[in-house]
């Protein structure tokens, strides 16, 4: 069951007489008790349409339901959603406790006691039960944070709205706070739409990910689908790091010529490009970084490289090398330690490879190769 859908849904501001269009005729069902992070780049809408859902933007076009309920015209403390903000929204004269009780006072017609064993519940949950009686000044940025997710909680919503609610922390704590919320998905159970322009934040908390880009979603999937099968070259890049390396290529027929090198196609992956693409066209050929490895030389495909720089990241080593006049970025174990300033094999391996329309920017192997789907014979 969907918990929250998203049909034909836009958004356009009026900015002082021009027009924006921030959300543009998106659709996305998110299911009961997902968690599902919507990414992107700054300006891309998601807090535009986290706002449409929680019911503190109007919506220009469309429906939003919750549950079986559409709620555009319900008021937001009516949609039985609880919204986490960036710079937490708390009140600064009111402990921690009236903070999170407060809500409650509004809109329920709960007891006091039972408002205060709720709100001591959350605090449990959240860690800061010694921190009740503090006003929000006398507490730590990761303090706050957790009496803001507490305040969510302690509401017991049926959607949890968390809007870039990490970004004020800093990255050791961001870290924490990660596993923290996930812990608090699993006990509650909950649905979370959860905002971020981090692409590491949702690949590594979420369900499922929608990534937007100006106003629209390029892709919806599982963090393994859009890892390995990007839609377009705009999630290729945005997702991954360091980013997916990308090269102009020609198709000949049977093997992708790039500037310096000659990659030879299996038969079954001739068969599928030739769906698409004919003896001569362009294409954008894209492999990840991690998944390309050193070799010898003896190989087909093997491509000579100048490797300039090796920098070593944590266990990793990311060597920058020249190929032609591109340049290839690629992850290697940190005991991989070739010498800079020399000329080497590099290797990556068919099953690995993602081949982009150069106009749209559609993967062309998004849809076969990966998932080992028979090419449709029509
Ligand atoms: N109140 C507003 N009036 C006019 N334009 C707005 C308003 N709010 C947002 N916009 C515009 O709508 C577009 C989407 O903004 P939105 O804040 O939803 O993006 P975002 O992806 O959440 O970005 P960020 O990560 O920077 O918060 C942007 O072009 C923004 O300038």
């Amino acid at each position: 069951m969907s918990e929250v859908t998203i049909e034909n849904v836009s958004k356009v501001y009026d900015d002082g007489g021009n027009d924006i269009l921030a959300v543009d005729d998106i659709d996305l069902d998110i299911r009961d008790g997902e968690f599902m992070t919507i990414v992107g780049p700054s300006g891309s809408g998601k807090s535009t349409l986290l706002r449409m859902i929680a019911g503190l933007e109007s919506i220009t076009d469309g429906t939003i339901s919750i549950g079986d309920r559409v709620v555009n015209d319900v008021s937001p403390q009516d949609r039985g959603t609880a919204m986490v903000f960036q710079n937490y929204a708390l009140y600064p004269h009111m402990t921690a406790r009236k903070n999170m009780a407060y809500g409650l006072k509004l809109t329920t017609d709960l007891g006091k006691e039972e408002i205060n064993d709720r709100v001591e519940e959350a605090a449990d949950m959240m860690g800061i039960s010694q921190q009740l009686d503090k006003k929000p000044g006398s507490l730590s940025g990761g303090q706050q944070q957790r009496v803001a997710t507490g305040r969510a909680i302690v509401r017991d919503p049926e959607v949890f709205l968390m809007d870039e609610p990490l970004s004020n922390l800093d990255a050791k704590l961001r870290m924490h706070m990660r596993t923290e919320i996930q812990r608090i998905h699993e006990d509650l159970g909950t649905t979370i739409i959860y905002v971020t322009h981090d692409q590491e934040e949702a690949m590594t908390m979420s369900d499922r990910v929608a990534i937007f880009d100006m106003g629209e979603i390029q892709q919806v999937g599982t963090p393994d689908e859009i890892y390995n099968h990007p839609a377009n070259l705009f999630v290729a890049d945005f997702i991954g790091s360091p980013s997916m390396n990308t090269f102009d290529v020609t198709f000949d027929g049977s093997r992708l010529v790039g500037p310096d090198f000659e990659y030879e196609l299996s038969a079954e992956t001739v068969d599928h490009v030739t769906q698409y693409a004919g003896e001569g066209d362009e294409l954008v050929l894209g492999i990840r970084p991690e998944d390309i490895y050193l070799a010898d030389g003896s190989g087909t495909n093997d491509v000579s490289a100048y490797l300039d720089v090796l920098e070593p990241v944590g266990s990793d080593n990311y060597l920058y090398f020249q190929v032609g006049d591109d340049e290839c970025r690629v992850r290697v174990p940190g005991d991989v330690k070739p010498e800079e300033n020399k000329e080497v094999f590099i290797a990556f391996d068919e099953e690995n490879i993602h081949l982009f329309h150069p106009e749209d920017g559609t993967n062309i192997l998004a849809e076969s190769q990966r998932t080992a789907q028979p090419v449709a014979d029509d």
